[in-house]
């Protein structure tokens, strides 16, 4: 069997009286689109913010490439190639494309921000950035300034600033979010040509773009995982019908 490259190992998260993950575990393997789907507040965001670090757990373990990261702080699991997209409202909208991308790959390499005005210039930036960009379907957009891109665009700058820190696992939480249905394709269309490069693991509560792009679906219901199979062994499961999908699916 291959080695996961990400292991939940008896996960659990409370808000004092409130168990919010409870006795979670999952094993995403290489190369796998995992996407974790639930009925709302049923804990998915605050799992996702457990692996990457931004909340501590109160029990169980998180393993990346089978390494312990339980303990590291949000920078460290960075550092080991774990990343989370970034929301739109860190994307700096007086700046190019292209600069939001440079000062993540600058902030990633250490630079300091002393250099911030030279960031466009300093050597193999660009073009680092503009693989980033590339890699997301966005190169021709390169030198449009932020705040005038789509909102579909801006979700796929998102997903190149994540890309900036060179992850072995990204974790996307709802990049459909907000979305109207021209802007849904294009970032369905993004994760579909990233997910053949990266693994990841995805939250989203648009079904078809789950279904159409996992190759695992993990379902949570009240914190605890009731089912981890492929897309169409989970539309015929009867508990996850009954507990969350509904026979629409
Ligand atoms: N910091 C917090 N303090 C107290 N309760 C919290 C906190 N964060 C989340 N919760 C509660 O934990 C539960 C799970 O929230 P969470 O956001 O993880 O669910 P979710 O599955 O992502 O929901 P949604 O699909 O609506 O985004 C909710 O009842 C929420 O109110």
């Amino acid at each position: 069997m291959v080695e996961p490259l990400l292991e939940l190992r008896h996960l659990k998260k409370n808000f004092g009286a409130l168990v919010v993950t409870d006795d979670v575990s999952l094993a995403v393997e290489p190369g796998e689109l995992h996407a974790i789907i639930g009925p709302n507040g049923a804990g998915k965001t605050t799992l996702i913010h457990q692996i990457s670090g931004f909340l501590s757990s109160a029990s169980g373990e998180v393993l990346l490439g089978g390494q312990d990261i339980t303990r590291l702080s949000m920078h460290e699991r960075v550092r080991r190639g774990l990343a989370r997209s970034f929301q739109i409202t860190s994307i700096l909208p007086g700046f190019s494309a292209l600069e939001n991308v440079a000062l993540a790959v600058q902030a990633r390499s250490g630079s300091s921000f002393r250099f911030f005005g030279d960031a466009s210039r300093e050597r193999g930036l660009n073009e680092l950035a503009m693989d980033c960009l590339e890699q997301v379907g966005l190169g021709d957009r390169a030198f449009a300034t932020a705040g005038f891109l789509s909102h579909g665009e801006k979700r796929q700058l998102e997903l190149a600033i994540a890309l900036a820190t060179r992850p072995r696992l990204l974790l996307l939480d709802e990049p459909l979010a907000g979305t109207g249905h021209d802007d849904s394709q294009r970032v369905v269309e993004t994760l579909r040509a990233l997910k053949s490069r990266i693994t990841i693991v995805l939250i989203e509560h648009d079904m078809d773009a789950v279904f159409s792009l996992a190759d695992r679906v993990s379902v949570l219901v009240y914190g605890r995982v009731i089912a981890t199979d492929t897309p169409v062994a989970i539309r015929a499961n009867a508990e996850v019908r009954t507990a969350y999908l509904g026979e629409e699916v």
